[in-house]
């Protein structure tokens, strides 16, 4: 579809969008435009619920948060722009501003957002994941094997730690040297000064560890789990920002 010039859209009141709260009518009001998504319900990519809840809303919160503090992809919105049908009314009752869920908003006001202005809501809208202080974990059978934190500036990591790091019983975070494992520990260690300051897409490297970390007393790189790393700092990426710097 071509950019419609806004003020061509019939005007939608927050009453005749709440007639469209239902899978076999479903509109919804995202910044202030109103989309009939009632087509694309069925191939929204979680449970039907997740996105049937907003129906005949003002949803520019879930928009904004799939999960707190991350937006949908530009795909997404190019998606949905499709759907298009008009623009709310304005009234005092439904600021349509950005609405950004409280743990992500600063809480002293709100203020203006524009990604000219403001790195985060940036790189929010570009899907980069943002700045801020991370955690996550790999487990296995229920049991957390590695759990790691780290912070983000930039798409960089910096002061990667194990909270735990843990193998078949033994708690290698315990061990002294001397201990057997103990190198192990040390790879660990060394994989997290080596990405220190790197970009976080260099954490895929570790599928090949002697790339990162030395061969320590004998043992190999392959003695490292480096896939279980990986997936411990994906993990936390998933989870999205645990605190803010
Ligand atoms: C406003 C309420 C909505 C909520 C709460 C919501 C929630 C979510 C969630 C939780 C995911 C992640 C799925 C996953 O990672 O497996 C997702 C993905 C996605 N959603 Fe929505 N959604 C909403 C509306 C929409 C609408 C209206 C569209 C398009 C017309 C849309 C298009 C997509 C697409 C294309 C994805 C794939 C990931 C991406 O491109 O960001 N969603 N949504």
């Amino acid at each position: 579809g071509e950019e419609r010039d806004a003020d061509e859209l019939p005007l939608i009141t927050l009453d005749e969008l709440a007639e469209h709260d239902s899978a076999e009518s479903c509109w919804k009001a995202i910044h202030g435009r109103v989309y009939d998504i009632t087509r694309y319900v069925p191939d929204h990519p979680t449970d039907e619920a997740v996105i049937r809840e907003w129906c005949g809303k003002e949803a520019s919160e879930g928009w904004d948060n799939k999960r707190p503090g991350v937006p949908h992809s530009p795909r997404a919105q190019d998606r949905l722009e499709r759907y298009l049908i008009g623009r709310l009314e304005r009234s005092d009752a439904a600021p349509w501003e950005a609405v950004v869920v409280e743990s992500v908003a600063d809480s002293t006001e709100a203020q203006e957002r524009e990604p000219s202005v403001d790195e985060r809501l940036a790189r929010a809208l570009l899907g980069l994941p943002l700045d801020g202080h991370y955690r996550g974990v790999f487990t296995d059978r229920g049991s957390i094997q590695i759990n790691v934190t780290f912070d983000l500036r930039d798409g960089r990591i910096h002061a990667l730690e194990y909270r735990h790091l843990a193998y078949r019983g033994v708690d290698y975070l315990a061990l002294e040297e001397g201990d057997e494992g103990y190198a192990v520990l040390l790879q660990h260690r060394q994989i997290a000064e080596r990405l220190e300051g790197e970009p976080v897409t260099r954490i895929f490297a570790l599928y090949e560890p002697e790339r990162v970390v030395d061969d320590i007393d004998g043992f190999s790189g392959a003695t490292l789990r480096g896939g279980k790393v990986i997936s411990a700092i994906r993990d936390a990426l998933n989870r999205g920002v645990y605190s803010w710097p």
